[in-house]
């Protein structure tokens, strides 16, 4: 269990659902050049690869909440380092269904088949793109 947790919160960190939050107003001037009643729209993709905050972020790594101890929290409340959900008083509603759903649906499929990549496929291609959401740009085959 703690590593498909593990898993969860790093797919979702390197695949986030959406890029950006949604907008939020700065109530105050913060310690950063940002005046009081900006409109704040932060870009996830940012935060996940800023190696100031995350130790190698490109790689996936799901590992890094387990043994190297990297912080956990995905709400906000400990800082703005990993806020897959937004943070705040417009943080997702669906946080617990959603990871709860995400966790379920990795597992059944992990549990229930064998995967590989498609002969014709010798490569995985993660790129994404937008549609409503953030989707795959190519979707993998059926084998
Ligand atoms: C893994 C799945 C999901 C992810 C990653 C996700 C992510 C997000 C994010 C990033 C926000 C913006 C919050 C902010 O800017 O502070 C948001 C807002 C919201 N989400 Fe989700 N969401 C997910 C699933 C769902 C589902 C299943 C529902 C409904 C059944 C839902 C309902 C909402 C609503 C209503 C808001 C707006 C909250 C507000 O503005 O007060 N989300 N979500």
């Amino acid at each position: 269990m703690p590593y498909l947790q593990a898993f969860v919160k790093e797919l979702l960190q390197k695949h986030p659902l959406t890029y950006f939050s949604l907008t939020h107003a700065s109530v105050e001037a913060m310690k950063l050049d940002v005046p009081p009643d900006a409109n704040l729209e932060l870009f996830l993709p940012t935060i996940a690869e800023d190696e100031r905050l995350w130790l190698k972020s490109l790689e996936f790594n799901p590992e890094r909440f387990i043994s190297s101890g990297e912080m956990t929290d995905i709400t906000g409340l400990a800082g703005i380092r990993m806020i897959l959900f937004g943070a705040g008083r417009r943080i997702c509603p669906s946080l617990a269904m959603g990871t709860t759903h995400i966790s379920l649906m990795v597992a059944w499929m992990v549990q229930a088949f064998e995967w590989r990549l498609h002969p014709a496929e010798p490569k995985l291609d993660f790129q994404d793109t937008v549609e409503w959401t953030v989707v795959m740009k190519r979707y993998s085959r059926e084998g």
